[in-house]
């Protein structure tokens, strides 16, 4: 090997790379690495592309929109040198239920996490492990829906369920404990669900006399199919993260203790490929739902604002 030239070593680090899982454990680094004798980092473009991503929890900070306005029902917070919104509904005593405030909230946020171009993509959870969302507040509800502290009676629920639908980046739903109802519909609107594994999801609208004709019959049934969806809103049973997993209605599950962890894993893999490529496939896959409104959001006018490039990679966490 003494004798051997740069260019063969680093054709046989290619292949090396090449031959190696995404995800390798250090001892099949070293191995590879040993056997071929070769020079070659984990820090070649191969492994940026392709290879892991750091799972070190990140550095978050409160975050503020134009308004200045302080947030009650919501933490709003970014990470640290990285492309990642979090938004947190901030009502634990009330399994995160929300009234009308809550969603007012919410789209401030939303829309600061769209419009701030270090972020790249936006984690959708809930305060505390019993409860991502249990929909809407029931102490709340009368006879014009969802009234809070102005009496005025709203459903601004659903404007938020198109904001997020709209919205340009990857919403990533991190789901611990109940799913349900408004929450549960909240979750199936984000584009990717990470549960853990206490994580329960169901419909309990038609117990209350309540229901969701839009996103929440539509996007079921592309999710899990008419038949299940069917099942979920007729029955209004609950069903466990690896039953929904199963299903289709989530993309995985993970341990409690593991759940922020591998979610942020989720997020730096999306945020090192191109943004334009996601914004446009985001569109194109909820086009069949949303028709015209949703094949407009990528029009030409806003692509060319938009970086090619990746926001994110392994050498320079930036947003
Ligand atoms: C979620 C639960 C299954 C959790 O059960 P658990 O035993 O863990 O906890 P508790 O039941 O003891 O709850 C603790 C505490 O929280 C309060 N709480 C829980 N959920 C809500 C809620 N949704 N609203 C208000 N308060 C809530 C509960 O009262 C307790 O308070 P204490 O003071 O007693 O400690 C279980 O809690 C549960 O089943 N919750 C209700 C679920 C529900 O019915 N949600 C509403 C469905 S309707 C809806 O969400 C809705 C959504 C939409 O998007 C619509 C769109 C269009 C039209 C209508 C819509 C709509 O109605």
């Amino acid at each position: 090997m003494a004798e051997m030239t740069d260019s063969a070593r680093r054709r046989i680090a290619s292949i090396a790379n090449h031959i190696m899982p995404a995800h390798p454990s250090q001892s099949q680094q070293g191995n590879a690495i040993a056997i071929l004798d070769c020079s070659s980092s984990m820090n070649d473009s191969f492994h940026r592309v392709h290879g892991g991503v750091p799972t070190d929890i990140p550095v978050w900070t409160p975050a503020r929109d134009d308004s200045g306005k302080e947030y009650t029902d919501i933490i709003y917070e970014k990470a640290v040198g990285e492309g990642i919104a979090k938004i947190t509904i901030n009502r634990p005593e009330r399994r995160n239920a929300f009234r009308p405030q809550t969603i007012k909230e919410l789209m401030r946020a939303f829309n600061d996490a769209r419009d701030d171009n270090s972020i790249g993509v936006i984690i959708f959870t809930g305060k505390g492990t019993k409860a991502f969302c249990s929909g809407g507040d029931q102490s709340l509800r009368g006879k014009e829906g969802y009234v809070d502290y102005d009496s005025f009676g709203r459903l601004n629920v659903l404007d938020l369920q198109v904001q997020i639908r709209r919205l340009p980046k990857p919403v990533i739903a991190m789901v611990a404990g109940y799913a349900v109802g408004g929450g549960h519909v909240l979750h199936m609107v984000c584009d990717l669900t990470i549960a853990a594994a206490n994580a329960i999801f169901g419909q309990t609208g038609p117990k209350v006399g309540s229901f969701d004709a839009g996103y929440g019959a539509s996007i079921m049934c592309r999710l899990i199919g008419p038949k299940k969806a069917r099942e979920m809103w007729y029955m209004t049973r609950f069903y466990t993260a690896s039953e929904a997993e199963k299903m289709g209605l989530i993309n995985t599950v993970v341990e409690l203790e593991k759940l922020e962890e591998e979610t942020v894993k989720w997020c730096r893999e999306i945020l090192r490929n191109s943004p334009m490529a996601i914004r446009v496939l985001k569109s194109a896959v909820n086009a069949v739902d949303d028709g015209h409104a949703g094949l407009q959001v990528p029009s030409i006018s806003s692509i060319f604002q938009l970086s090619l490039s990746p926001t994110y990679n392994n050498d320079a966490r930036v947003g």
